[in-house]
């Protein structure tokens, strides 16, 4: 069975300098981190080979969607990289995620299969946007649960979703299918671009498997404090 870690902090800085950075200035030494798209297309597989000098356990967070073909190949250059989890967007389908885990399978070379992930719909994006905008028919909720059963039966690990799509896509999956939820603003603090936002506290009651927090920790004054703050409200029973 896949696991992941409980936390990643995301380091959506746009140069590899200003992530090791902030890890060295704030005393972050080998938590889990994720890498977003705006770090690795400036600095690529080196900042992976950073990260993992200093123990640190990557989430490269980079979406592939595109078509079967091209995900597998991508995923299998991916997958020697030798990060714990990576993702691709579940809209692609479940040809698209089969042939994603191909590619990881291909490309791991007898060590560990990185986790797969699918992210559902973006918890930035809210009810007003899906039905008006981008004129889908149902609720969000709908269709998380109906990309996560996509992702299950396509080979993914588990999925991103928002902390509110948890305890239904334990049900619809069962319980050993992931759930990794971005979006996570403390009581009280900016929610910025996030609409699907949602506490540590809530996280933790809604029985998700792993946080991702970026702003509410590396743009905070004392971001070392505001992680432990975050730790303890998450672990809290
Ligand atoms: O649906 C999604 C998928 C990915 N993300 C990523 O998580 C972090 C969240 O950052 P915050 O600063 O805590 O808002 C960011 O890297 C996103 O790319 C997401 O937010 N929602």
């Amino acid at each position: 069975m896949k696991t992941v870690d409980p936390l990643y902090i995301a380091l959506d800085m746009e140069t590899d300098r200003e992530a090791i950075d902030f890890l060295d200035y704030h005393h972050l030494a080998s938590l889990p981190v994720k890498v977003g798209m705006e770090l690795f297309y400036q600095s690529g597989p080196a900042i992976i080979s950073s990260l993992k000098e200093r123990q640190h356990p990557i989430f490269l967070d980079l979406k592939l969607h595109d078509i079967p073909t091209t995900v597998k190949k991508a995923m299998r250059n991916l997958a020697r990289l030798d990060v714990e989890v990576v993702n691709v967007h579940a809209q692609g389908g479940i040809e698209m995620i089969a042939a994603a885990r191909e590619g990881l399978e291909a490309g791991c070379q007898g060590k560990e299969r990185p986790v797969l992930l699918a992210v559902t719909q973006l918890t930035s994006t809210d009810q007003t946007m899906f039905t008006e905008e981008l004129r889908q028919q149902g609720t969000v909720k709908e269709s998380v649960i109906h990309l996560a059963q996509l992702a299950k039966e396509g080979g993914a690990d588990g999925v991103v979703c928002s902390v509110h799509e948890v305890k239904a896509i334990k049900e619809a999956c069962g319980d050993n299918f992931l759930t990794v939820t971005p979006g996570i603003r403390p009581e009280g603090s900016d929610r910025n671009d996030q609409k699907r936002a949602a506490t540590p506290k809530e996280a933790k009651q809604e029985g998700t498997d792993s946080i991702v927090v970026g702003r509410a920790i590396t743009a905070a004054e004392h971001p070392g404090k505001n992680y432990q703050q975050i730790v303890e409200e998450w672990n809290h029973d």
